[in-house]
C-alpha cells in the first residue's frame, strides 16, 4: 500500500498556556502544495517546526511514508528541505561559500552553484560577503538552495519575505514546477500568491479548517 509522504492526525500544541491548534489532521502526497495561513501568532511557524522535526512538544501522530516520524527520523531528514523565516545564511561568508556549505556532502560543483545564484539574480554578488548584501539579496542566497534541491518535501516558512515582485514571480514558477514534478511543498506566507492547485490550511488560534 502506498502512503502519503507526510500524514498528521490528532495534532495539538500549546504554547505559553495557549492552545494553538487541536485535532489537526493533514496529508501531504507527492505534488501537494499546502499553504498554511492565519493571523500573526496563530501558530504557523510552530506547526511548520513540528512538521520539520524541530519542535517536539505536541500531542498527536506525525508519520513519514506511513511510519512514525520519530522512528524514521534520519530518512525523513534526508528527504526534507526546511527554510526557516530567517535566511539562515552566514554573514561573513559569500553567497558561493554559503551555498557550498549548505549543500556540502551532495557533490555539487561550482558551476551548478553559480547556475543557482544566477537563477536568483545573484551571480554578480557571488563573491561578495553576505553582510554587504541587502535583506532581499540575503534571502535570495537562501532561496538559491531550492534550485539545487531534490528533497521530496520542502517546508518554507515565509520564504517570500523581503523578495521583490520579480523574485516572487520566479519563486512562484519554481514552486509550481516543483509540484508538477512530484515534489511536495508546505509553506507559509503573508504574501498573495498566484499559484494554482494550492490546498489551504487556515489556523485561527485554537481551531482550524481545511479548504480545497
Ligand atoms: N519561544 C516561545 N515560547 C513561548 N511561546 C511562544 C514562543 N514562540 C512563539 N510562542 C507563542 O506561540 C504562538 C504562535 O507563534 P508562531 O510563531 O507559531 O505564530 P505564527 O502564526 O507563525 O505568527 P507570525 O505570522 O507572526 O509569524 C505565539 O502567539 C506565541 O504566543
Amino acid at each position: 500500500m502506498s502512503h502519503p509522504l507526510l500524514q498528521v492526525s490528532g495534532l495539538a500544541c500549546e504554547r505559553g498556556d495557549r492552545l494553538l491548534f487541536a485535532d489537526l489532521s493533514l496529508s501531504v502526497a507527492p505534488g501537494t502544495l499546502l499553504r498554511v495561513e492565519g493571523p500573526n501568532g496563530a501558530g504557523k511557524t510552530t506547526l511548520l517546526r513540528i512538521l520539520s522535526g524541530l519542535h517536539d512538544f505536541y500531542d498527536g501522530d506525525v508519520r513519514w511514508c506511513g511510519e512514525p516520524v520519530r522512528r524514521v527520523r534520519d530518512h525523513f531528514l534526508r528527504n526534507l528541505l526546511y527554510l526557516g523565516h530567517r535566511p539562515g545564511i552566514k554573514p561573513r561568508l559569500t553567497p558561493m561559500e554559503n551555498l557550498r556549505s549548505l549543500v556540502s556532502g551532495a557533490n555539487v560543483g561550482d558551476e551548478r552553484l553559480e547556475w543557482a545564484l544566477d537563477e536568483v539574480g545573484l551571480l554578480p554578488f557571488a563573491h561578495t560577503l553576505c553582510d554587504r548584501l541587502s535583506a532581499g539579496q540575503q534571502r535570495r542566497v537562501a532561496l538559491a538552495r531550492l534550485y539545487l534541491s531534490d528533497h521530496a518535501l520542502w517546508i518554507l516558512d515565509e520564504a517570500f519575505t523581503a523578495i521583490d515582485r520579480d523574485g516572487v514571480a520566479a519563486l512562484e514558477s519554481l514552486l509550481a514546477a516543483r509540484a508538477r514534478a512530484g515534489g511536495a511543498i508546505i509553506l507559509t506566507t503573508h504574501h498573495p500568491l498566484a499559484l494554482a492547485d494550492v490546498t489551504t490550511l487556515t489556523l485561527t488560534g485554537a481551531e482550524q479548517e481545511l479548504a480545497p
